[in-house]
């Protein structure tokens, strides 16, 4: 019994982020993850990466795969051009039960849905169920094994269009070798590494445009 982590991680979001400001819940997370907890956000350093990419696509509608506390979640939909949603996929119930108080906090809930199940089962169901043509963007950050095929169940069920960018967390560690090998070896992607090396462990990010 006793809070698990990520109840200990909400609980301090709750004591020291300003509610409807998803900088401070951003910022507080960044906080205990370095102080407290190690947590496996994408966290700051990388976090800029993300804001960059952000900026560069202005996505209308984003995907996130893998919430776990919504931190990057937060972050990006704080990034989210006007009218933008993001709808991010958690398998984990007791991580998206964490992930929506996060959001609320943020003060995020009109910009962000969170799809409860297995990517696997969500992804074939996005354009009937969720009303949705085509995302403009994909963020990767759950299971590494389930990078490769989910990217292909996104071009098998037309939710990736030509111009789509796919931005990948952890390509290096814990590592998804043959999401990586197949992006940069397809002709139907344009791919980008961004290489993180920070105290902990070494990691990248891939960028992979799609080319329809
Ligand atoms: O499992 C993960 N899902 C999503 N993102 C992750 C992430 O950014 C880092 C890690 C991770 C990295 C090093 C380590 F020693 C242990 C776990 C796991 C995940
Ligand atoms: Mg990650």
């Amino acid at each position: 019994s006793g809070m698990s982590k990520e109840e200990r991680i909400l609980d301090w979001v709750k004591q020291h982020a300003v509610v409807g400001d998803p900088q401070s819940v951003v910022d507080a997370m960044d906080v205990y993850s370095r102080q407290k907890e190690w947590s496996m956000h994408v966290g700051d350093i990388k976090g800029v990466i993300v804001d960059k990419v952000m900026e560069e696509v202005k996505p209308q509608i984003l995907l996130e795969l893998g919430t776990y506390c919504g931190y990057s979640a937060v972050r990006m939909a704080h990034l989210l051009p006007p009218g933008g949603h993001l709808f991010t996929i958690e398998f984990n119930e007791s991580f998206a039960t964490i992930a929506q108080q996060v959001i609320e906090v943020a003060g995020l809930r009109d910009k962000i849905s969170i799809l409860k199940g297995p990517s696997q089962e969500i992804i074939p169901q996005l354009k009937k169920k969720y009303e949705i043509n085509s995302v403009d963007m994909v963020f990767l950050d759950h299971w590494k094994s389930r990078y490769l095929p989910d990217t292909k169940l996104l071009e098998e069920n037309g939710i990736i269009r030509k111009g789509t960018v796919l931005l990948a967390d952890n390509v290096i560690c814990p590592g998804a070798p043959d999401f990586l090998e197949y992006v940069r070896n397809s002709k139907r992607y344009e791919c980008t590494t961004y290489p993180v090396e920070n105290i902990r462990v070494n990691d990248a990010l891939e960028k992979a445009v799609f080319l329809g």
